[in-house]
């Protein structure tokens, strides 16, 4: 089933699903008007529209700790699921809804404000579209990519509602984002034969050091050892903003003094997570400005320092980017890319932006995985990327 497939069907169930609730609702409702003998009717009605649904109604432990307002939580915690699998992709997609809301917000707008101008399928059309995508952050290849193709498409040129126009052009985003991502390998590498050293790269401010401490805690949960290197000795402050979140996570942080060399905080931390078995070292660096050569060859003295200790490692080099600067976090992605071996994203603060086509772009013109996605300061608010739950919550309330 193709990605595009996957979003109609959970748009489905979910419309089903609302509707269901809408029914128990109305008969509730109503309840205190009616005789029993209305009422035994009207419950055997609700109830055959349930049981035709097949699935039994589950509220995964998730869900109930989940409140935003109380229409959302109607709509959204009381969820009919076939499985256990599928209870917790729902309550995944509830933490995507909430955390995209902005951007979901964002990107209708947009699309709405081009679709109130649709008169025709014209040259002027498609430059509003490229305008439209371009200013969603998809970034401008995959604009440009967007409208080539659609410029063939038959469906498009038969399309005289707006809503089929609008079916088509999103249809085309998702197929172009599937068809990027095919040889993509989003899943994180550990070493299988001792410590796993995962090194993160970012300019300033872009949330590496909180998302190294939301990741020492979720591993730490898993029962792994995690042994944290604070070689983000030039900022004042990123050290103790470590040994904070080390704190909390229940794991040390091997830090030097302020300004020491780098190089020597991940020897140091290397030696020891090697010698003492750990199953993770998170190595933290400067917020280290993109164009600053000198930074980039201390990055590269790092990385001679961990392989000299463990030959095959680092096994991730993550690139931390915010969401919220856009095509800024592109650029940044290019410059790092071929300097650094990147081997993966985290696209932190998702929750703050209303631009996150940023993802499109990233797939588009960087062919890097999305690994992990951001969407506020609290270590649960780190979430394993998963491009199905993000296509569908960026899109479901454009499509009907
Ligand atoms: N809303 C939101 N804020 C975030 C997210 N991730 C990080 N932040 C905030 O972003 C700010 C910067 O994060 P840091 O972790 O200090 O960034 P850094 O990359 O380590 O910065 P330097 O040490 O200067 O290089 C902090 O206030 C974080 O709480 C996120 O996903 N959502």
């Amino acid at each position: 089933m193709g990605l595009f497939d996957i979003f109609r069907k959970k748009k489905t169930d979910n419309q089903e699903e609302e509707g269901n609730q809408q029914a128990s609702r109305v008969s509730s409702e109503s309840r205190s008007d009616q005789t029993s003998d209305q009422l035994l009717e009207e419950q055997h009605d609700v109830q055959s529209e349930l049981d035709k649904s097949e699935a039994p109604v589950v509220k995964s432990p998730e869900t109930e700790t989940e409140t935003e307002t109380e229409t959302e939580t109607e709509t959204e915690t009381e969820t009919e699921t076939e499985t256990e699998t599928e209870t917790e992709i729902e309550s995944e997609q509830q933490v995507y809804n909430k955390g995209l809301e902005k951007t979901r917000t964002g990107f209708a707008a947009r699309f709405n404000k081009f679709l109130a101008n649709f008169r025709s399928v014209d040259e002027d059309f498609f430059e509003e579209l490229e305008e439209t995508l371009v200013g969603a952050d998809v970034g401008f290849d995959m604009a440009i990519k967007i409208s080539d193709e659609l410029r063939e498409e038959v469906k498009l040129e038969n399309a005289k509602r707006k809503e089929d126009v609008r079916d088509v052009i999103i249809k085309k985003m998702v197929d172009l984002y599937e068809a990027d991502g095919v040889d993509e390998d989003a899943t994180m590498h550990f070493n299988a034969n001792g410590t796993t050293v995962i090194l993160f790269v970012g300019v300033n401010g872009v949330g590496k050091t909180t998302t190294i401490g939301k990741l020492a805690t979720k591993y730490r949960q898993q029962g792994k050892s995690v042994l944290l290197a604070a070689a983000d000795t030039f900022r004042a402050g990123a050290t103790k903003q470590l040994q904070e979140w080390g704190e909390r996570a229940g794991v040390p942080v091997v830090a030097g003094k302020e300004k020491a060399d780098p190089a020597s905080v991940v020897f140091e931390a290397v030696a020891k997570a090697r010698d003492e078995h750990y199953d993770i070292l998170f190595v933290d660096t400067a917020g280290r400005l993109q164009n600053n050569v000198n930074l980039m060859q201390e990055l590269e003295k790092m990385k001679r320092i961990i392989q000299r200790e463990i030959p095959d490692a680092p096994h991730e080099v993550l690139l931390v980017l915010d969401a919220t600067t856009g095509q800024n976090a592109l650029q940044q992605a290019k410059l790092f890319k071929d300097s650094s071996d990147v081997t993966g994203i985290v696209l932190t603060k998702m929750d703050g932006t209303a631009k996150g086509g940023i993802v499109f772009a990233i797939r588009s013109e960087m062919h890097l995985p999305v690994k992990w996605i951001g969407f506020g300061e609290k270590a649960s608010d780190l979430r394993v990327f998963k491009p199905e739950e993000f296509i569908y919550s960026l899109f479901k309330d454009l499509i009907e």
